[in-house]
């Protein structure tokens, strides 16, 4: 029989890559990245040059089209496979990427009409511009008692479906009431392949609070909420749920034109990137956590057990691998730190001493910061430069770091900011481990890993553990290749499940990372103040860094208002 392959498409925060993928071994082809025309869009809307305000991020849905019209041509190109011979097609998506869709499946902001409000646009997972609603959310919940919140550590993010929902709804009720359906990026890309408009159970359980028994939360609770929201999972959020590795259909023809592949080749189900990483590393049982660590990090864990665990994004039943309750946790910043630091506040001698030796600002900062001790820098900060995700669920709070001095090195800040994502990680698996969920091993996975060596280093450290690390660099396209082939299914050449799929497709590393017994026993010291430093910070101590936002909300606000004003 001739080999068999499958194509894997993942949506990152800049850009969307396909990645074929020879099904029998999970041998990487080829590979082909499309940057997103309007990347991040978070200062000025295109088209109608209305600013933003603070803590928005939004997308441009042509840019998702683009990678399948460039990318997956490209990967056929590249290796020469003849498209018969390509069992199907997944993808992988940040989440919640959310959008509102006309009666013809068509996003609000690619209408004329439409196209000049900022919230027609698609909301990119880390707009955090509806904290209000997420507390609102949270505090209903709470006094009627729902059930839901446990499962979503006791808090619903700002990031997520109902918040955003509501968020427009609230500012842009014109847009609400436009819209048809809400829709994920993930299941709106899969519906511009196959023509049908399903969702998949893994963004539905983890992102808009849907379970597999239970349903969406009552419309007593959306009502309660705002009588604008009645129906809204009956109407706007209609749609069948499929489990993932399920065949959302096949390919249309005119996609398959644009793609180059063949009409009817099976689409699975959308997925969340983090989510489709973990069978690409081969954690297909409990204990295994899985961290994808890229411009965020996501941490994923299976098990037996229902728990509610402190500041968890979710647990959703079937929701990573099924048969299992998956776990999902998370940091909102982790290289965006790191790239915030380098674009924003290293100084020139840096990038042109990196420069003279013809090294990246990272590799450079690396090798600088690897000289020093844990400890040796006097510096500690708390990560959360992009709010924190878990455990204190709290998109209203920001960055700090403490100790700098005259002397202060750049690389001894870069070497802070590594560490205090370690500590940060440190602080999830504490929290998994307090409510009993096992974590026995540490596999990691996403851009970071292979590019920095100290990072992955002082991971070890910090948390006593060895990592275990991916093989692939692209392990979330990986995973959503091993998808296609369980969607595709047996009689095509594929799987009949997720876990047969990985074991024959999934690789890792065999070089690991080991803790070092004196530089654990350092950071344990270190993280005792981290955790001080945190409370204080994070549990109300001191409330400061809200106060800090509430005011400079409140002056960009009303500056972004005057520019309006001056521009009608
Ligand atoms: N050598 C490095 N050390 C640490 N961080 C890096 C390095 N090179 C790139 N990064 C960070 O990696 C992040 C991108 O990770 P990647 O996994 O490729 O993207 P994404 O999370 O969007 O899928 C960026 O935030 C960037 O700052
Ligand atoms: O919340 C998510 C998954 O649940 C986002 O998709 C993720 O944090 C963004 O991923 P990346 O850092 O790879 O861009």
């Amino acid at each position: 029989m001739t080999r068999k392959y499958a194509i894997g498409v993942d949506y990152g925060t800049e850009s969307g890559r396909a990645l074929l993928v020879d099904i029998s071994n999970g041998r990487e082809v080829a590979s082909h990245v499309t940057p997103y025309g309007h990347g991040v869009i978070d200062e000025i809307l295109p088209g109608s040059g209305r600013k933003l305000e603070p803590d928005w991020a939004l997308q441009h849905p042509g840019d998702y089209v683009e990678v399948l019209r460039k990318s997956v041509p490209e990967v056929l190109r590249l290796s020469g496979v003849n498209a018969e011979d390509v069992i199907g097609i997944g993808i992988d998506f940040t989440a919640c990427t959310m959008m509102p869709l006309n009666a013809e499946g068509t996003p609000l902001c690619m209408t004329p009409e439409w196209s000049a409000n900022p919230h027609a646009w698609v909301k990119l997972w880390k707009h955090h511009a509806a904290q209000e609603e997420a507390d609102r959310i949270n505090e209903l919940a709470k006094q009627r008692g729902e059930s839901f919140p446990a499962r979503y550590g006791g808090k619903q993010s700002s990031e997520w479906m109902i918040a955003k929902i509501w968020q427009i709804a609230n500012e842009s009720s014109e847009i609400y009431e436009a819209t048809d359906l809400f829709m994920e990026a993930a299941d709106w890309i899969v519906m511009q392949m196959t023509g049908n408009p399903v969702r998949n159970s893994c963004t539905a359980g983890y992102k808009a609070i849907w379970h597999k028994q239970e349903g969406y939360p009552s419309d007593s609770f959306f009502t309660a909420l705002d009588p604008r929201l009645s129906g809204l999972t009956e109407t706007k959020l209609r749609g069948e749920i499929l489990p993932l590795g399920s065949r959302a259909g096949g390919l249309s023809e005119e996609m398959a034109e644009i793609m180059g592949l063949l009409p009817g080749t099976a689409v699975a189900v959308g997925n969340v990137d983090a989510h489709a990483a973990v069978p690409a590393v081969g954690a297909v049982t409990p204990g295994k956590l899985v961290m994808a660590m890229g411009t965020s990090t996501c941490h994923l864990l299976l098990s037996e057990q229902e728990t509610i665990v402190e500041g968890m994004c979710g647990v959703v039943a079937d929701g990573i691998v099924p048969g299992y309750y998956g776990y999902e946790a998370g940091q909102s910043a982790v290289g965006d730190i790191f790239a915030w630091y380098i674009d924003e506040a290293v100084p020139e001698y840096v990038v042109q001493a990196a420069k003279a030796e013809d090294m990246s600002v990272h590799a450079w900062l690396e090798r600088q910061a690897a000289a020093y001790e844990p400890g040796e820098t006097g510096l500690l900060a708390l990560d959360w430069w992009n709010g924190n995700r878990s455990v204190l669920v709290d998109a209203d709070l920001s960055g700090v770091i403490l100790g700098l001095t005259l002397l202060t090195k750049p690389e001894e800040i870069y070497r802070t900011l590594l560490e205090a994502t370690a500590f940060g990680t440190r602080k999830i698996i504490d929290s998994f481990v307090q409510q009993g969920i096992r974590v026995d091993e540490l596999y990691a996975c996403g851009g970071l890993p292979q590019r920095n060596r100290l990072l992955m280093q002082i991971y070890a450290d910090v948390t006593g553990r060895e990592i275990k690390i991916a093989a692939s660099t692209q392990t979330a396209a990986l995973g959503a290749a091993m998808f296609a082939s369980v969607a595709a299914g047996r009689a095509a050449g594929g799987y009949d499940s997720i876990v047969e799929a990985a074991n024959r497709m999934a690789h890792i590393r065999e070089e690991t990372f080991l803790p070092i017994p004196a530089n654990e026993a350092a950071y344990k010291r270190l993280y005792r103040e981290y955790e001080a430093l945190h409370d204080y910070f994070g549990r109300g101590g001191n409330p400061v860094l809200k106060t800090l936002k509430e005011l400079k909300s409140a002056v960009k606000s009303a500056k972004a208002m005057e520019t309006y004003e001056v521009q009608v």
